[in-house]
């Protein structure tokens, strides 16, 4: 007999392949964004897990960065944009008029496509965060902090030396990893990744790759990429959108060789995009 009561996932975070059971870190329901008329997203209901990594995939201009930038309400910094819908974080809406946007952010980091550390020290680039948000009461409690996002985000025994020089002078994939540290550093929940490694070598996005899997465990992970070999190799969950709707979303072994939908099969097997 079939045991139906067999659950669909397996926890196993040494392998990438393996989803862990679903742990609902944040909801979208019916959102919809609006830049002027044009409607970028469309009716889109989702959930975020913890310990997962959730992939958007898609082709371009479909509305995988708008949707991502919806979870930390980085939307609001585009005058023209506007969204409606719910979203929550831990059951919190996070577009009520009582949020903090900015522990928002905190809550739910942000590490963007081009590497944009300050114009500051590598120390001072992780330790901003912190001090701002008031997480280290002394100097040696910053210190600790600091080490540690840096040893999170796998650059400490790059830079432990010189951790005065400006962050700015480190390699793309190192001010990469920088800015990585910066979004852990304030302890946040659930980390967005927009298309992080499209402006480095091959290298350096192997490392950011390795380093998502290693922090997979401890934070809900959403990473937008163009690239389905990356979303193969890193996420547990897909989602692809098409004109700003979401098409399917899914465990990603079953979205890449199994998907439901004849838009979905058609962009992964290469026929648009
Ligand atoms: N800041 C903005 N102001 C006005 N329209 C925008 C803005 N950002 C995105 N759009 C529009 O929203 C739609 C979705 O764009 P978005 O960048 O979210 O798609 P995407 O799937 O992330 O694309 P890509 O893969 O090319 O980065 C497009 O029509 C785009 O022109």
């Amino acid at each position: 007999m079939t045991d139906i009561q067999a659950p669909a996932v397996r926890t196993n975070q040494t392998d990438p392949a393996v989803a862990a059971p679903a742990q609902i870190k944040m909801t979208a329901r019916d959102v919809n964004v609006f830049y002027g008329a044009n409607h970028a997203i469309k009716d889109v209901s989702i959930d975020v897990d913890m310990e997962n990594v959730t992939a958007f995939i898609g082709p371009s201009g479909c509305g995988k960065s708008t949707f991502l930038r919806t979870l930390n309400r980085m939307n609001d910094t585009i005058s023209i944009a506007k969204v409606t819908g719910d979203i929550t974080l831990d059951g919190e809406d996070i577009y009520s008029s009582d949020m903090d946007v900015v522990q928002l952010r905190a809550r739910v980091g942000m590490v963007f496509q081009k590497p944009n550390p300050f114009p500051k020290s590598i120390y001072e680039n992780v330790a901003y965060g912190p001090r701002i948000h008031g997480l280290a009461p002394a100097r040696r409690d910053m210190d600790q902090i600091v080490e540690s996002a840096l040893r999170r985000a796998g650059l400490w025994e790059e830079v432990k030396d010189r951790l005065s020089d400006s962050g700015t002078a480190l390699s793309g994939g190192q001010q990469q990893r920088l800015c990585i540290a910066r979004a852990i550093a304030v302890d946040p929940e659930v980390i967005l990744m927009d298309e992080p490694c499209s402006a480095l070598d091959p290298i350096a996005t192997a490392k950011i790759e390795e380093l998502i899997h290693a922090l997979r465990g401890k934070y809900a992970i959403v990473i937008v990429t163009h690239n389905m070999q990356q979303a193969a190799r890193v996420s547990q969950k897909t989602a692809f959108f098409h004109l700003g709707h979401l098409v399917e979303y899914g465990e990603t072994s079953e979205i890449f060789t199994n998907p439901r939908q004849e838009r979905t099969k058609d962009y992964i097997t290469g026929r648009y995009g």
